[in-house]
């Protein structure tokens, strides 16, 4: 590689427990090239995504690029094909990658697991190095270990393929500062994966595999696809190694889903149907049109028109393409009370059937135990091949205004469903500023998108009169006082006025977690490492 950067590059946090062995010189140097090389770039797409927002505010519409209608009307280009470990993805678990639950979702007999250092993260400088170590120490096979109680945590032989969360473009990393600005940190998780284990996974059959999450728009794949393209040519990588899935879980994605694709086609694996943060953009983008006015979370299911309109699109794209389908994430959990486990797994096998019937090549499971009915249900439709891209789904058909239907599943929240969005958005908080970025509430799984969703709802319906100010402030001040009671722990001030900052101003702010990152989890230090 040219100079070091090193220099430029600080960590500004105390040094944790063999972190070294994670922010070695040549890593950060790597992580500083990469930033100094598209650091501004993103800013720029930052930027656009805020005047877009503002567009679509004031009255632009959403529609498929004109612009881009050639790259939609070619029938030639195709993405790269599957890579090893990818082409057989009927089952993929998510979790963060704490040191138990990487044993775990490695040996859980999933297909894949993704690594999320984004919404099953709270990206506390601990869990995001911690995280890598991980990450590293299972690669290397040397993660095995027993708890003081005996517990004994042991990579099997056949492990999950790993793909790597990156978190999204619009959060920074101020633990790490490149001439004396946060590293953004995307390119901190992926930097930091590639550099350790890109030739690892190479060694080892697989290879560097990513999900990129929360993209708005074609010229963000771009970007990703510039990074890889550099950052497979700086640690002498062949071209075309990295592989990476995109979520579309935006409203503005879902209109460039097949730009995506051909942006990043010598790097595809695909899209996936990032539903949960899909509802939030959607509830963001158009919060203030009362058109788009959203009933209770639990009323807006996979089947609402526009959802399916979604989803059928995903696939109909990406089989046109050669690209992998991969279905989203039912939210129901295993819980302890056999009844309530019998309804979940009910609920996340029809959310699977419909999935596999539509055409996906496979779908995301929460926990190790929903892996062999994710399994059971894509193998009936599967059989002995490993996808069905070639199911073209030539019969479908979606226009702007089926991606945009969401009038047609309106009605006004209940009283359940304001205590619900409340509560959960509470207790999501409590959980993610004590460092943990996915629990299970109600038997539900709730992560950062989640979240997000429960805010703005709240947010949309106080900005439209559905619901009074005094009806917030009383289920808060009940809500706030259960959570006390129940985590004497958790501080409850913080909490509320966490929640008060971004559910109930007039101007609603983008993302809850950029607010509480820098309130709460940033312990920078000036005389760092
Ligand atoms: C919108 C989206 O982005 S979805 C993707 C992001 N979200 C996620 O990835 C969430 C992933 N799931 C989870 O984090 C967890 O399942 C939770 C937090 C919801 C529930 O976790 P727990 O309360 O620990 O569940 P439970 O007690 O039933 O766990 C039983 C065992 O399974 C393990 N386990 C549970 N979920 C997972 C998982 N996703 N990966 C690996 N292991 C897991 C637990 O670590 C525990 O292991 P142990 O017996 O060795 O201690
Ligand atoms: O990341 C997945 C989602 O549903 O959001
Ligand atoms: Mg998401």
């Amino acid at each position: 590689m040219p100079t070091a950067l090193t220099h430029r590059v600080r960590v500004l946090a105390p040094p944790g427990h063999r972190h070294d062995e994670i922010l070695t010189p040549a890593a950060l140097d790597f992580v500083g090239r990469l930033t100094a090389a598209f650091a501004p770039r993103r800013q720029e797409l930052l930027k656009e995504r805020r005047r877009r927002l503002l567009r679509l505010a004031t009255g632009s519409q959403l529609d498929f690029p004109m612009v881009t209608a050639a790259v939609r009307d070619d029938p030639a280009w195709r993405v790269a094909p599957p890579a090893p470990g990818l082409t057989d993805r009927r089952v993929e678990i998510t979790g963060p990658p704490d040191r138990r639950m990487t044993v775990n979702a490695l040996n859980s007999a999933a297909r894949v697991w993704m690594a999320d250092f984004e919404d099953a993260t709270a990206p506390r400088w601990e869990n995001i190095v911690g995280g890598q170590l991980n990450l590293l120490d299972a690669i290397e096979r040397r993660i095995d270990f027993t708890t003081p109680e005996g517990r004994e945590y042991r990579l099997g032989d056949r492990l999950a393929t790993i793909m790597v969360r990156p978190r999204g473009w619009h959060l920074e990393e101020e633990h790490l500062q490149y001439d004396g600005q946060p590293v953004p940190a995307a390119l901190v998780d992926f930097g930091l994966y590639f550099f350790h284990c890109a030739q690892r996974q190479m060694d080892a059959g697989h290879g560097p595999y990513f999900y990129l999450p929360k993209l708005e728009n074609r010229y963000e794949a771009r970007l990703w696809n510039d990074i890889f393209l550099l950052a497979q040519e700086l640690l002498g990588i062949p071209r075309g190694t990295i592989r990476a899935t995109v979520l579309i879980e935006t409203i503005t994605a879902a209109f460039e889903m097949e730009e995506i694709l051909y942006e990043l086609r010598e790097h595809s694996a695909g899209l996936n149907a990032g539903r949960w943060d899909y509802l939030f953009s959607l509830i963001k983008t158009f919060g203030h049109r009362s058109d788009f006015l959203l009933p209770d979370r639990a009323r807006v299911t996979m089947t609402a028109p526009f959802m399916r309109a979604y989803t059928e699109l995903l696939v109909r794209t990406c089989h046109k393409r050669g690209a992998h389908a991969i279905g989203g994430m039912a939210a129901q959990v295993p819980g302890k009370d056999p009844a309530a486990n019998e309804a979940a797994l009910a609920k996340v096998r029809l959310d699977k059937e419909r999935e596999a019937e539509d055409g996906f090549d496979g779908s995301w499971v929460a926990h190790p135990a929903l892996v062999p009915l994710c399994r059971e249900v894509f193998d009936r439709v599967l059989g002995e091949r490993p996808h069905q891209l070639d199911r073209t789904r030539d019969d479908v058909e979606v226009t702007p205004a089926d991606l945009l239907s969401v009038r047609r599943i309106s009605g006004p929240p209940t009283a359940d469903g304001v205590r619900t969005n409340v509560r959960v958005a509470l207790r999501y908080f409590a959980a993610w500023l004590r460092g943990q970025g996915a629990v299970a509430i109600d038997g539900l799984m709730e992560d950062a998108a989640t979240a997000e969703i429960a805010r703005v709802q709240i947010w949309q319906w106080l900005r439209h009169r559905v619901i009074g100010r005094e009806t917030v402030d009383q289920v808060l001040d009940e809500e706030t006082d259960a959570l006390g009671a129940e985590y004497p722990w958790a501080p409850v001030a913080d909490i509320r006025a966490l929640f008060e900052r971004t559910a109930m101003t007039g101007e609603l702010p983008p993302f809850f977690t950029t607010d509480a990152y820098h309130r709460h989890l940033v312990r920078r230090t000036e005389a760092g490492a």
